[in-house]
């Protein structure tokens, strides 16, 4: 059966990079018999200038009857500093709530052709493989009460709220357990439960949980020091859990051991497998529409898309076997070249990885 894939490429960077995952597509639907169907939508910032709305219902609609959502990235300076396009009633956080995706994956994989551009020491970076499994639609950034209010004295008070509920901490820590089933089973939950009730609670559902998974190893890490374990040994990493501002922050700096915040794709998933794949990174406004950004961690959430909703693990590893010939040719983009070294375009190693697919079939 065809499969309906939505397509938002958003703002910034986001129309460059999506424009070479559609190509990928394209080519594993003509020369590969990819049964698939693509039709794009507005959210973010683009479609709040079309159309008023950041998160239009027509976009939430489509991509709720999607088999699977690729997202470019959404936001930038024209619509700060209220970010619009983010906001947890509107735009991207809305749009994951909307989809109930509470379950992110974060690849934080070295290619090993990359070694040299990961921050580390290349023997401290060999072989690096993590998952970094984030809630996300929870925790502070959609908490209430929150906001900025005036006080009776006139000044004002900004405010968020971290919650979670047990039954939230349960589900995402079953992911991780099940993801390290398959891998080296060990699951390290991230919190601060030495200050913040709601990630003491954390910790405890993590540990009752963790009785379900004999087979796994659990521990227990507070955040400041998984920040700097992850730089300093991250191979200690199998798959760590956390919540949803943890995971954007340690994911983040995560992406820099892999040698640039371009290379990670990440899969969002909900109860039903439906998922939304984006890279991790953001709009990058500094250097939109110059032709530079590195498309690899799009083309790498295509695989993911094929992987984890579409039913074709096949086709995602010959998309990260082609992306791997591609680095294995010594093609860079600017983030992950050599200093001094030349570099190629988006469109330039959008184009390689298709070729590589191709040549390989
Ligand atoms: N998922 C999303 O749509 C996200 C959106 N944002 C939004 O994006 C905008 C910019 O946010 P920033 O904090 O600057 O984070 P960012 O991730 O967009 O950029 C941070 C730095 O990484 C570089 N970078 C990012 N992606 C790259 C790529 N594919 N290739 C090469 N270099 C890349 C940028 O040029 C910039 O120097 C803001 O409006 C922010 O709210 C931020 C994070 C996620
Ligand atoms: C809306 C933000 C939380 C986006 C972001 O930085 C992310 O998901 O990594
Ligand atoms: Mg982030």
């Amino acid at each position: 059966m065809t499969k309906k894939i939505l397509i938002l490429p958003g703002d910034g960077i986001g129309p460059e990079i999506v424009a070479e995952a559609v190509k990928l597509l394209d080519c594993l639907r003509t020369d590969f018999g990819l049964a698939i169907e693509t039709e794009e939508a507005l959210v973010g910032g683009a479609a709040y200038d079309a159309a008023g709305h950041p998160l239009p219902d027509q976009t939430l609609a489509l991509a709720k009857t999607a088999d699977a959502v690729l997202l470019g990235a959404v936001g930038g300076p024209k619509w700060e500093p209220l970010e619009i396009a983010l906001r947890p009633e509107k735009g991207l956080l809305g749009l994951r709530s909307g989809l109930g995706l509470f379950a992110n994956l974060r690849p934080a994989i070295l290619y090993p052709q990359l070694a040299e551009a990961s921050t580390l020491k290349p023997e401290v970076v060999a072989g690096l493989d993590i998952m970094i499994v984030r809630e996300l639609t929870g925790g502070i950034y959609f908490g209430e009460p929150r906001g900025v209010e005036t006080l009776a004295n006139g000044e004002r008070r900004g405010l968020n709220s971290l919650v979670y509920t047990e039954s939230e901490i349960e589900r995402i820590c079953r992911v991780a357990f099940e993801i390290a089933q398959k891998r080296g089973r060990r699951v390290c939950s991230v919190d601060k439960a030495n200050v913040l009730e709601c990630t003491e609670l954390w910790r405890e559902v993590a540990t009752r949980v963790a009785g379900d998974y004999p087979d796994c190893e659990l521990s227990h890490m507070y955040v400041d020091n998984a920040a700097m374990q992850l730089v300093r040994a991250p191979k200690q990493f199998d798959v760590m859990v956390t919540t949803n501002m943890f995971g954007d922050i340690l994911s983040d700096a995560a992406a820099m051991l892999t040698g640039s915040i371009g290379m990670l794709p990440s899969a969002s998933l909900n109860a039903d497998g439906q998922g939304m794949y984006e890279p991790i990174h953001g709009s990058a406004p500094d250097i939109a529409g110059q032709d530079a950004a590195n498309p690899l961690a799009t083309l790498l959430s295509v695989a993911m898309m094929l992987r984890y909703s579409l039913g074709e693990p096949d086709h995602a590893d010959r998309i990260e076997a082609a992306v791997s010939a591609v680095l294995e040719r010594g093609l860079r983009t600017k983030d992950i070249a050599a200093p001094g070294a030349s570099a190629v375009g988006t469109r330039a190693m959008g184009d390689a990885v298709v070729d590589a697919l191709r040549a390989a079939s």
